[in-house]
């Protein structure tokens, strides 16, 4: 009889039922990275809030990642002490972030609950609650990321040679779960303004509900440890040196891969977050009928990413297929901004772009950068990408409050959205630059990935 253990990241079944327990962390994540898009408008009747001031909420999202540098710090300490205690810290600042953000919406704190005094007593500009809620964004923000970084790290740790890309399109395919259930779940919840406070507290609950599922996580990859360390002494962790980053920052494929992944984003994650308030206001929907529509999006990248994911590591053409999605996400654009497309056309176009670059930019990382340092990398890819993720909201709801005088409740999004267009136009020419410098270096980006 075999009495040769297999370790448990050599079970398909374990790995797939791992994929699911963090791909739930992550869908938790999107679903209150999203919640607020469709209570944009419910926003500004129940608490005044201009463009400006929404596009400051959605962008505080950002600020621990850019400006403290949290998602490459905490990539960094990933690889210093490991998956399980980085994961359980993040998540639990995730947690903290969305509990935060839902007192702040609260009914209890606007009557005057704990903490409003001090809240209204510096920053008149900004409202009690916007503060509160800028906070809860911040440590939301700061959980999130690095999670997502986290979880990265796990797959790698669990799928490396054996259907890695079919993992991160399953992965991304996870957020894009939560991103459709926000956009369904939260206007209904709302009610058009009338829950707006229990719409965003459900999400909270949500993301606790993740931080149970990251604990059960940590008993799997504590029995993976121990049953491959004695094996690979090569370990996980490596201690940091600075070196690290200066070196990423030298490897040009790695510059133009993080390039693209800030301008790719930028034109899609911020676009998101005013998607159903300008399909709304140009084509004369309801809030609940606009998130609708706006749902196809991650409903559609929730198919084809995965498959995606399943051609690459088969076929290759990481690179190609990049610059393919990054071509479809600036003619998407230029069709909201310019044209009386019907919405769902430049939708479908959206959703096979936001299927096809994640698809393919995540998992070429390990053609790029060893695994003891894929944390650092992702981290830091994730930090130079939250630079987007800050300015482009900030600078959306600027335009659009400088075009619309006056806070109206119909809006016209060109300028808007013909920003986005340029952000796109300049992430085809970072595809390009990767697809030529793969060519030139031979990383093997345009490979398969099952072939090792
Ligand atoms: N928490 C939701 C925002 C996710 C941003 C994240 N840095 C990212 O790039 N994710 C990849 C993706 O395709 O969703």
């Amino acid at each position: 009889m075999n009495t040769i253990k297999k370790a448990l990241n050599e079970s398909a079944a374990m790995r797939w039922g791992v994929l699911l327990l963090v791909g739930f962390v992550l869908s938790v994540n999107y679903y209150f990275y999203d919640a607020f898009s469709t209570l944009k408008d419910d926003m500004r009747t129940v608490f005044g809030f201009t463009g400006t001031d929404y596009g400051l909420f959605a962008s505080f999202y950002s600020v621990p990642n850019t400006f403290l540098l949290m998602a490459v710090i905490g990539g960094i300490i990933l690889d210093k002490i490991g998956i399980r205690r980085t994961g359980f810290l993040f998540v639990l600042f995730m947690t903290i972030g969305a509990f935060l953000t839902a007192y702040g919406a609260s009914d209890y704190f606007n009557n005057g609950g704990f903490g409003y005094e001090l809240m209204s007593s510096f920053l008149p500009r900004f409202s009690p609650e916007l503060k509160v809620m800028l906070l809860g964004r911040f440590f939301f923000g700061l959980g999130a990321e690095t999670t997502i970084v986290v979880v990265s790290k796990i797959l790698v740790k669990w799928f490396n040679g054996k259907d890695l890309a079919l993992a991160f399109g399953l992965k991304v395919a996870f957020g894009r779960l939560g991103s459709f259930a926000a956009l369904r779940i939260s206007p209904f919840i709302s009610n058009e303004g009338t829950n707006l406070s229990s719409a965003i507290w459900f999400g909270a609950i949500l993301v606790s509900i993740g931080l149970l599922a990251f604990l059960v996580y940590m008993l799997f990859d504590a029995k993976l440890d121990r049953q491959i360390q004695p094996v690979n002494n090569a370990s996980t962790t490596d201690s940091f040196s600075i070196r690290d980053i200066i070196d990423l920052l030298k490897n040009r494929a790695y510059l133009y891969i993080a390039l693209l992944c800030v301008t790719f984003y930028s034109a899609i994650f911020p676009f998101n977050h005013y998607a159903p308030d300008f399909i709304s206001d140009k084509f004369g929907l309801s809030s609940i009928e606009s998130g609708n529509l706006t749902s196809f999006l991650p409903m559609g990248t929730l198919i084809f990413t995965p498959i995606f994911g399943a051609l690459i590591d088969r076929k290759g053409k990481s690179a190609s297929a990049m610059i393919f999605g990054a071509i479809t996400l600036l003619i998407t654009h230029l069709l909201f901004a310019l044209t009386y497309t019907p919405p769902l056309i430049p939708i479908i176009l959206l959703g096979i772009a936001y299927a096809l670059v994640p698809a393919a930019m995540w998992p070429t990382m390990v053609k790029l950068v060893d695994e003891n340092k894929i944390g650092t990398a992702y981290g830091l890819m994730y930090s130079i990408q939250n630079l987007g993720l800050f300015v482009f909201p900030l600078l959306a709801g600027a335009i659009l409050d400088a075009t619309n005088p006056g806070n109206p409740e119909i809006s016209d999004y060109t300028a808007t959205i013909l920003m986005f267009a340029a952000v796109s136009l300049l992430g085809l020419i970072f595809a390009l630059l990767l697809k030529f410098e793969d060519k030139k270096k031979g990383f093997g980006v345009e490979l398969p990935l099952n072939k090792k």
